[in-house]
């Protein structure tokens, strides 16, 4: 029963269904536990796990959702309740428990990029957004700094923290200049009559239950999904001609990507992935013609990742600009000529809205439209042009487009994916994020309805023993891309951030993009935020 100030709380916590990624992150979640545990008895609290961890196991994490509800059936549902993540957790595994529970609800990650719990903890977050559930969360390297106390004894006192969130404002407050709201209004008008079709090959990936778009919501703003398998790629697959892959992989060498080969199909990157990972780039596009679609998103793990080597770099394909040809297999026309394909990673479907939007204003205002999704993964303040500015390590689990990269292709490598989450293999597409200025935004749900924060800000180049530091305390086989958000600090954009991904596309001059973008998403029906020192322009 919660009482204030609280006297006990009941600890929980979600994993992965893949229980080779659960043992390997186990380390991890138990000093965060231990840290947690001991914070929160300084604060005169109890916290007491909601169930004992079982060795035999390997690991103490909730792997199923039948797991998450039958535990929750256990917990007082008035309790005080932490879930507390150091590593990349499914959603669901909780939701269901959560959504019913009465008590105060605290979201807590350790702020490290050794496992993707920020994301974990980021995408829980926007999960509980979307059903409307009242919650706070908190984040600290060592739970020992002032910031964390004080927001840790304000949660214990009134079951409530309140985070600062002032740069964040309504589109509906300012007012747009008439060149964009006009040519917004006709690039919104033009959707809405032709209407968009997502391809979703199998939706709801890893649990986030906060990137599936209802038909209600989606539906009214134009958008409609076609609704693919997996199944259907992987069939398509055993029709693309083993030269018409090896023309594909021979295109990738041509522009100087380095192939990281080796010769061990369970640790190392093989030709034969990559040949497989090549027919699935041309299956896809040649499923996605076939459907109509304006983009698609490959679920990629459940189903797939048992099946064949990773989508990966078959999306950071797909979202580039210049992209191996792929053509009709009975016209021999070029499909999707010259431009990305966008691509939603992990079937992010509010993301394939963000891409979508930003593919029609970007190549209206005749820029680069290529753009991606990348997980919020961790950062640390560095130096940059004399300033200590945050900056954050953007990396999506294998896969960006060439353009962002410096050197494009040629400064691209393909890396076998860990093969903790990847059992047959497959390359990835990573470089270094190119320096330059960007547009960033989030589509979510929120009150039944779909929102947009935007935002601006750069890429920057840091020195290379501070990117191999970054790379080396994340996921090295993943790009690395080091972005600094105009006017939000961590911790405001930690606070408000509704989701996992963030979406980024560079941008010549990003004001006037943005408020193409901005002024095209409300005409569409979205709530827009902007979000930071963003001026419209
Ligand atoms: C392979 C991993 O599970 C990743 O897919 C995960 O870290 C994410 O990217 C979550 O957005």
């Amino acid at each position: 029963m919660s009482l204030l100030p609280m006297k006990d709380a009941v600890l929980i916590t979600s994993g992965d269904l893949r229980e080779s990624a659960n043992r390997a992150c186990w380390p991890a979640q138990q000093e965060l536990e231990r840290r947690l545990i001991e914070r929160f008895a300084a604060e005169g609290v109890v916290l007491r796990r909601a169930v004992a961890v079982t060795p035999e196991r390997g690991h103490g994490f909730v792997s199923s959702q039948r797991e998450g509800m039958d535990i929750f059936t256990e917990i007082d549902p008035t309790a005080n309740l932490v879930f507390a993540t150091a590593a990349w957790q499914y959603s669901h595994h909780v939701l269901p428990g959560l959504r019913s529970h009465r008590g105060p609800i605290l979201t807590v990650a350790n702020w490290s990029g050794q496992w993707p719990g920020l994301v974990g903890l980021l995408n829980l977050n926007g999960s509980l957004v979307k059903t409307g559930q009242p919650f706070s969360s908190l984040w600290s390297e060592h739970f020992d700094d002032a910031w964390f106390i004080e927001r840790l004894h304000e949660w214990v006192t009134t079951g409530h923290v309140d985070h600062r969130v002032s740069h964040v404002r309504s589109l509906d407050d300012v007012k747009l200049p008439p060149r964009q709201a006009e040519q917004a209004a006709a690039l919104a008008e033009r959707l809405l009559r032709k209407k968009i079709i997502l391809g979703v090959f199998d939706e709801g990936c890893m649990g986030m239950y906060n990137a599936i778009v209802d038909d209600e919501i989606l539906n009214p703003l134009g958008f409609f999904k076609e609704r693919l398998s997996q199944s259907t790629l992987v069939a398509k697959m055993k029709t693309v001609d083993e030269a018409e892959a090896a023309k594909t992989l021979q295109w990738l060498r041509d522009r100087g990507v380095h192939l990281s080969l080796g010769s061990d199909d369970a640790t190392e990157l093989t030709e034969s992935q990559l040949l497989t990972q090549c027919r699935m780039y041309i299956a896809s596009v040649r499923l996605a013609k076939e459907f109509g679609c304006d983009a698609i998103g490959i679920q990629y793990q459940q189903g797939l990742k048992d099946s064949v080597p990773a989508s990966d770099l078959v999306e950071g394909l797909l979202n580039n600009r210049e992209r191996p040809p792929v053509l009709d297999e009975h016209t021999g026309v070029e499909l999707y000529a010259g431009a990305p394909l966008p691509h939603f990673n992990e079937v992010d479907e509010c993301a394939g809205v963000d891409a979508v939007i930003t593919n029609l204003c970007w190549t209206a205002l005749g820029q680069d439209p290529s753009t991606t999704l990348h997980d919020l993964r961790w950062g640390a303040s560095y130096p940059v042009e004399g300033r200590d500015e945050f900056v954050w390590v953007l990396q999506i689990s294998g896969a960006a487009p060439a353009n962002h990269f410096l050197n494009g292709y040629a400064g691209a490598t393909s890396d076998r994916q860990p093969p903790m989450y990847f059992p047959l293999g497959g390359g990835t597409l990573k470089g270094i994020g190119r320096p330059g200025r960007i547009v960033w935004s989030r589509v979510f749900v929120e009150g039944g309805a779909l929102h947009i924060d935007l935002g601006v800000g750069s890429v920057v180049e840091l020195p290379p023993a501070e990117a191999s530091r970054r790379w080396s305390q994340t996921t090295s086989q993943w790009p690395l891309v080091s972005a600094i958000f105009d006017g939000i600090s961590r911790d405001a954009m930690m606070a408000r951030h509704r989701a996992n991904h963030v979406n980024i596309v560079y941008a010549e001059k990003p004001e006037e993009a943005l408020t193409l973008k901005a002024a095209m998403c409300q005409r569409l029906g979205l709530h827009v935020h902007l979000c930071g020192s963003v001026q419209l322009g």
